[in-house]
This record gives C-alpha cells, sequence and structure tokens, in this order.
C-alpha cells in the first residue's frame, strides 16, 4: 500500500510576525469556500486544503505550488488532525495491517507537537489519541465477541541517537556504548535486546510512555527550546487472540528529529555533533526516496539507522507522513526543501500503486512476496519488483523489431519472456533442432512463391527475387540472433543479479550476526568494568550462540556463574551512576584502568589474546577513541602512581608536546573542531572532518569527569582517531603552512 502525505503548518508563535507569513494552504477550486445551499440551508462547508503555496525564494513574484493529499492550516487541532488522518487507520489495525506514522520536518515545525503532544486533553498529540482509540477498540472487540477475542497490547519505544539505537526503556546511564544492535529478520528491520511492555490500559501506557519520554535526548536550541535530538520510534503491538487464531499488528509512531541549519542555529559542539548525525540520516532518508524515485537499483537505505528501519520497518500496510512546515519566511529554503522531499515522497505512492498488479505474477516465495509489499521504500535490487515477468514481457515486446514479426508470421505467438530465454540458451543454439528451424521456413516459403505466383516471369528476375528474399532472411535471422543474445545478456544478468542478492543477504547476515554478537561482548565487558556481574554474564550468555566454539567465553561465563553462586544475596551489584548522556562512555573509563593496575581480571585477558578476531573487531568499535584513551590511561596511570620515575614522565610530556609549527598549526586546525577548516585540510573531506570532530566530542565524554576538552597533542594520537591513519596525517601536514 501507498504512502499518504498530509501537510500541517504550524501557527505562528508569539515572537514571530504576520508579515513574515509566506507559507499558505489553499484548495484547487478556486472558491474555496461552497456557496451556502440556500436550500437545505446548511453552513458553508470549507473544502479541504490540499495545497501548499509558496514564494520562489529566488524570485518573490513567482509562487511554487505543491500537493498533497491534505494540507492542514495553524488552525488544525489537535483532535481535527487525529480524526481526519489517524482515527480511519485504527479499523486497518485491527484488520492485522501494520500502520506506520512519521513526522517530517525542520526543526521547530512542530513534529513533536504533532505525535506527542502537550499534557492537556485538547493538546493531547496523534500518539496518545491513537493509544486511547485502540484501547476502545479493543474493548469494543472484546465485549462483541462475548469475550472469546482477547486483544493485547504491548510497547517498545527506542531513539535511533548519533546513528546509535537506544532503548528508552532504559535510563541513559544504563545504555551501553554501541546501543542496541540491528538485524534483518526476514526482511525486516529489528531492535535486537529491546525491551517490550505489556500495557493493558491506558494508564499503564501514559506512564510508561511519559517514563519513556524522560530519557529521550532533547535539548534547548536557538530554534527550539525543547528540541528534540534523535528520532524516536514508538511500536505498539497488538496481538488479537480469537481461539486458535492470533493475528498481531504493528503501530508505529515516529517523531523524526529535525533538520537543521547550523548557520541559524549557532549550536556548540556537542549539538553540532547530534545535528550532523540527524542531518546526515536525513539526507540519506532524501537520498533513498530520490533512488526509489528515479527507480535507481541502489537505494542506500543501510547507510544510516534511521533509513534502515524505516525502509524494512512496520508498515505492513499504511504509511502516513504528516510534513511539519513553520509558516514564516526564516524557514523559506528548508522549507522549499521539505516540500521538494514530500514531493518524491508522494512520487512513491504513486509508483507503488502502479506496480501492485505486478504481484500477482508467478508465485513466488511468501516471505519475499510478504516483504515486498510491505516496504515503500524498499531498494528494487532486493524487491520482488525486479523482473516481474508482467514487465519483462513488455519489455521484451517493445525491443523486438516488428520486422522479425513480419519474416516469421507464421510462427506461433511470441511466448512469454521465461520461454523466449529458456530458448536462448547457448547450448541449444548449436543444436541441430535450432538450426533446422531457422532455415526450413524460409526454403517453404520459396516453393511456395515458385509453385504459384512465378509463372511467366524471367529467370533473372526470379533469381532478383530469390537473392532479395535470401537478404531478407539473412537480415531477419541477424535481427534474431541479435535478439536472442540480448535475451541471453538479460538473462545471464538476471542471474547475476539474483546470485548478487543471494550473496549480499548471505554477508549482510554473517556480519549482522557478527556484529551482534560483538556488540554484546561489547556490552559484556563494560557491565565487567562496572561489576555489574550478573548483567555482564547475561551478555556474555547473549553472546555465546554467535561463537558457539570459543572455550574462553564458556569459560568466562562459568567463572562469572562461580563468582555469583559465591556472592551473598543481599550484597548489591555496585552501579556507576553518571550524569547526562556521556556517562555511557565514561563507564568504560575505569575498566581499562583496571587492567593497568595488578587487580586485573586475568581471564578478560586471556580471552582477548587467545582470540584475535574478538580482539581486533573490538577494537573496530572503540578504535575511535582507545588510542588516545589508551595513552591517557597510562599517563594518569604512571601519574598516580608513585613508582613513577619523574624523569619518564619528562619523556613522554616531550613527546606530546614538542612539535614544529607546522604540526603545532595542523593540530590547532584539528583541536578547533571546526569542521569548516578541517575539511579544507589536503586529504580531509567534509565527511572525515565530521568523523574527527564526533571522535573528539566523544572522548570528551570519557573525560566528562574532568569537564577538560579533549586534545589532540601530537601527529601519533592524530594518526589515532578514528578513520585517519597515518597517510591522512602525513597528507595533512604536507598541505599546511608552517
Ligand atoms: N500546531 C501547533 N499548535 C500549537 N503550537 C505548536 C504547533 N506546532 C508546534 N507548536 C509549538 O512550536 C514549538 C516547537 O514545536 P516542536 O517541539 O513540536 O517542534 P519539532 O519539529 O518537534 O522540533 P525539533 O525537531 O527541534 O524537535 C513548541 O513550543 C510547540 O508547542
Amino acid at each position: 500500500m501507498s504512502v499518504r502525505v498530509v501537510a500541517r503548518v504550524r501557527p505562528l508563535w508569539k515572537s514571530e510576525r504576520e508579515l513574515d507569513v509566506i507559507v499558505r494552504p489553499g484548495n484547487v477550486a478556486t472558491d474555496a469556500l461552497k456557496v451556502k445551499d440556500s436550500q437545505s440551508g446548511k453552513v458553508p462547508v470549507k473544502e479541504r486544503d490540499t495545497l501548499i503555496r509558496i514564494p520562489n525564494p529566488k524570485n518573490e513574484g513567482e509562487q511554487y505550488t505543491f500537493q498533497f493529499n491534505a494540507v492542514y492550516g495553524g488552525e488544525t487541532t489537535q483532535q481535527e488532525l487525529f480524526e481526519a488522518e489517524v482515527a480511519p487507520t485504527v479499523k486497518h489495525l485491527f484488520n492485522g495491517f501494520d500502520v506506520t506514522i512519521f513526522a517530517y520536518g525542520v526543526t521547530g515545525t512542530g513534529k513533536t507537537h504533532t505525535m506527542r503532544g502537550g499534557k492537556s486533553l485538547q493538546d493531547r498529540g496523534v500518539i496518545p489519541r491513537l493509544l486511547s482509540a485502540i484501547y476502545r477498540r479493543s474493548r469494543k472487540t472484546e465485549k462483541d465477541s462475548e469475550g472469546t477475542s482477547k486483544v493485547e497490547v504491548l510497547m517498545s519505544y527506542y531513539e535511533i541517537y548519533n546513528d546509535k539505537v537506544y532503548d528508552l526503556f532504559e535510563p541513559p546511564e544504563k545504555r551501553t556504548l554501541a546501543g542496541l544492535p540491528l538485524r534483518d529478520n526476514h526482511g525486516k528491520t529489528v531492535v535486537v535486546g529491546l525491551t517490550e511492555r505489556p500495557c493493558p490500559s491506558l494508564k499503564d501506557f501514559e506512564s510508561l510512555y511519559d517514563q519513556a519520554n524522560t530519557n529521550r535526548s532533547t535539548s534547548a536550541t536557538k530554534l527550539n527550546a525543547h528540541s528534540s535530538r534523535s528520532h524516536a520510534i514508538l511500536c505498539v503491538k497488538l496481538v488479537i487472540t480469537n481461539g486458535e487464531k492470533t493475528r498481531v499488528s504493528i503501530a508505529s509512531a515516529i517523531d523524526l528529529a529535525g533538520s537543521e541549519d547550523n548557520r541559524r542555529t549557532e549550536n556548540g559542539k556537542e549539538r553540532m555533533v547530534e545535528s550532523a548525525s540527524i542531518n546526515k540520516s536525513l539526507f540519506v532518508l532524501a537520498q533513498c526516496v530520490e533512488a526509489i524515485s528515479k527507480k535507481q537499483s541502489r537505494i542506500p537505505y543501510r547507510e544510516s539507522k534511521m533509513t534502515r528501519i524505516l525502509s524494512l520497518g512496520q508498515n505492513n500496510g499504511l504509511t502516513l507522513m504528516i510534513l511539519n512546515l513553520a509558516p514564516i519566511r526564516s524557514y523559506h529554503l528548508d522549507t522549499i526543501s521539505s516540500l521538494n522531499f514530500a514531493n518524491r515522497t508522494k512520487k512513491i505512492e504513486v509508483r507503488e500503486v502502479e506496480n501492485e498488479p505486478m504481484f500477482k505474477g508467478p508465485p513466488r516465495s511468501a516471505r519475499l512476496a510478504s516483504t515486498a509489499s510491505r516496504q515503500p521504500l524498499r531498494p528494487l535490487t532486493a524487491s520482488i519488483n525486479v523482473n516481474i515477468p508482467v514487465n519483462d514481457d513488455k519489455k521484451a515486446d517493445e525491443k523486438k523489431p516488428t520486422k522479425a514479426f513480419y519474416v516469421y508470421s507464421d510462427k506461433q505467438p511470441v511466448k512469454p519472456h521465461r520461454t523466449s530465454l529458456r530458448r536462448s540458451s547457448p547450448l541449444k543454439q548449436n543444436s541441430p533442432n535450432f538450426k533446422r528451424q531457422s532455415y526450413s521456413k524460409p526454403a517453404k516459403e520459396v516453393d511456395k512463391l515458385s509453385a504459384t505466383s512465378l509463372k511467366g516471369v524471367s529467370a533473372d528476375k526470379i533469381e532478383e527475387m530469390v537473392e532479395k528474399k535470401v537478404e531478407q532472411l539473412l537480415a531477419a535471422r541477424a535481427l534474431d540472433d541479435s535478439n536472442q543474445h540480448q535475451a541471453q545478456l538479460e538473462q545471464m544478468n538476471e542471474q547475476m543479479q539474483r546470485r548478487l542478492e543471494v550473496l549480499e543477504r548471505r554477508i549482510e547476515g554473517t556480519e549482522d550476526a557478527r556484529a551482534e554478537g560483538l556488540s554484546y561482548l561489547l556490552m559484556a565487558k563494560q557491565h565487567h568494568g562496572r561489576k555489574e556481574f550478573s548483567s555482564a554474564l547475561r551478555m556474555y550468555k547473549l553472546a555465546l550462540p554467535f561463537f558457539p566454539r570459543n572455550q574462553k567465553l564458556a569459560v568466562k561465563i562459568a567463572n562469572l556463574e562461580e563468582k555469583l553462586n559465591s556472592k551473598p544475596k543481599s550484597q548489591p551489584e555496585p552501579t556507576v551512576t553518571l550524569p547526562g548522556r556521556g556517562s555511557m562512555l565514561s563507564i568504560s573509563r575505569p575498566a581499562k584502568m583496571v587492567k593497568t593496575n595488578s587487580s586485573r581480571d586475568t581471564s578478560d585477558d586471556e580471552y582477548q589474546e587467545s582470540d584475535h578476531d574478538f580482539a581486533d573487531e573490538e577494537d573496530h568499535y572503540t578504535n575511535s577513541y582507545t588510542g588516545l584513551k589508551r595513552k591517557r590511561a597510562i599517563l594518569e596511570t604512571a601519574t598516580n602512581s608513585s613508582m613513577f620515575d619523574n624523569s619518564l614522565r619528562g619523556n613522554v610530556d616531550d613527546e606530546l608536546l614538542i612539535q614544529s609549527p607546522r604540526t603545532a598549526h595542523l593540530l590547532s586546525i584539528i583541536n578547533s573542531r571546526d569542521v569548516g577548516q578541517i575539511k579544507l585540510l589536503k586529504g580531509v573531506g567534509a565527511k572525515k572532518a565530521e568523523a574527527i570532530v564526533n571522535c573528539l566530542c566523544e572522548m570528551d565524554m570519557v573525560n566528562e569527569s574532568t569537564a577538560e576538552q579533549a586534545q589532540v597533542r601530537s601527529l601519533a594520537e592524530l594518526g589515532k582517531l578514528k578513520g585517519v591513519g597515518l597517510k591522512t596525517v602525513q597528507n595533512m601536514r604536507s598541505g599546511v603552512l608552517g
């Protein structure tokens, strides 16, 4: 099914002026207000707006008009929007369809207001209203069935913050560095390890939802006092049991973070990092939508977690996009870009509708079919829509020259593409049957000609006619050969494409599984470091199925079990409660420090040494900051140690601090954290510059307790930053004027 796109223009804020309004809802009909029906005496009804009008930023006299399924102006209440757009989806949810509703728009345009809304009854947004409609209908369903049907509501809620997935039922200080892993499960992306809470009543839902929202990452920015710094995804699972039959459907409500123009936000470094991540994921989303609308074979949905979840998400039938817009001039360019995005999304809808009949083709595996129909944003390469026979037939017909039909007019009707592909097999071309078929017909035709219509024609004329006919036949054959060659190529392409898909899926599967296993290990280690042994044990156990033959892992689990069994039950595990988001990074520090002390957990080291694969890949996860962290940790441990020799300290400091002017200049650029400046360094693009700044900010989080900004103090340290490397350092340095 298709994406419904509706726009909602928020009202003016007190600080905004009517004079600056440039976005105006409109109607296709010129007489927006219907003339009062004098006979029936009905109140005039305003036709539903479907247009957004906005001036061309380069020429104010010119108006751009965008059309959507519906447009709601600033006067639209939460109730009106819900009743018109969301309430009708509830019955589909109860009929087994998934429903996805997402709000898209620039920061400060009202996405959170639309989805969550305010506390008062009339301010409640789409989500609480949806839930209350669900509970109402659940009670009705149960009542109407006289107790034979039972409806269960379960809820999970997570956010994607800086491209990492966090369970919103977990407080920030309990989060792990890597976040929760994603896994493909029969074409759907699922978040592994997500908590799912039963919500028997609206009250239960409300308290869970409110509690979880306090864990969501929001901050004040110049453009919004409560700006969402993450994409929040609420999944409400509806399980309807009727006797032996159980039907599950999911309503997903997604409040996307808003794109930001950082020239206007005046964001500080932490907000900048978040902003870069938000903008990147929205950029990837736009690219996905563009790629789909341009029918490109590669849709980059894997390039961000948000697009991965959205594209393979829970939209089994109905998808509603609410485009939030600000009415005023200061958002002009952002509004145009949002409108363009929504316009493209709307086009996907059209294409999807057109593609629907294609599913009537030969039966395919139920799994694939269901996946394809669920995924408006699914890439074509992995979709059932690729190589659909109905299409292929058309294509083959289009490509076949008319002459070929003329020459072989007594041939059997053209068979479906698959048949013609089989006929074009190279083996068959070389077979005697193939040749006989090609030549026998022309020979017959010549016989027929000579027997009937050639009486009284001169021998020269006959020869000329025969020559002409032979030429025609040869030309036709050449054409037929090229058709067969083309068909052969297409068949090879199709086969290759399928094999690639299989390989892709296999690789993704293994990588996903390995990444998942490794993230469990990482979480286990972090818990271990915090001496949360039972959580560590649980994580090690979760990792075990991914590395079943790893002896050290088994030993570690056994040791922990023994440790926990011998521990007196009354003693609670120490937990590290650190303020703010950075705490999840800080927590790994004590673990590393422990290793440098004599009291370290030797089994951990054994495990690392004996399993290089793990060690390498864990490095991959932590590389972004461990290089510096390790050096600092050594330095700090040494500084704290009474055995530390002052002269040695001097050497380390010298190594870190003595720099040539060129190096000092380079490091000052890096430490400025100005993406604009860093990206101008030789060999560094915008992406790498962003990664460097990200990395520095992550290091800040590691150092949060000292409130000191992390600095890169040598070229060696610079080379250890994620994605930099010595070659890049050399490049950067050679491009800097000393
Ligand atoms: N339709 C509306 N009616 C009344 N107030 C609104 C409406 N839309 C938005 N607002 C107000 O505008 C402000 C910003 O809205 P909101 O926080 O929902 O924006 P947002 O798009 O979610 O921003 P961000 O992406 O930064 O999180 C809030 O104070 C909100 O109450």
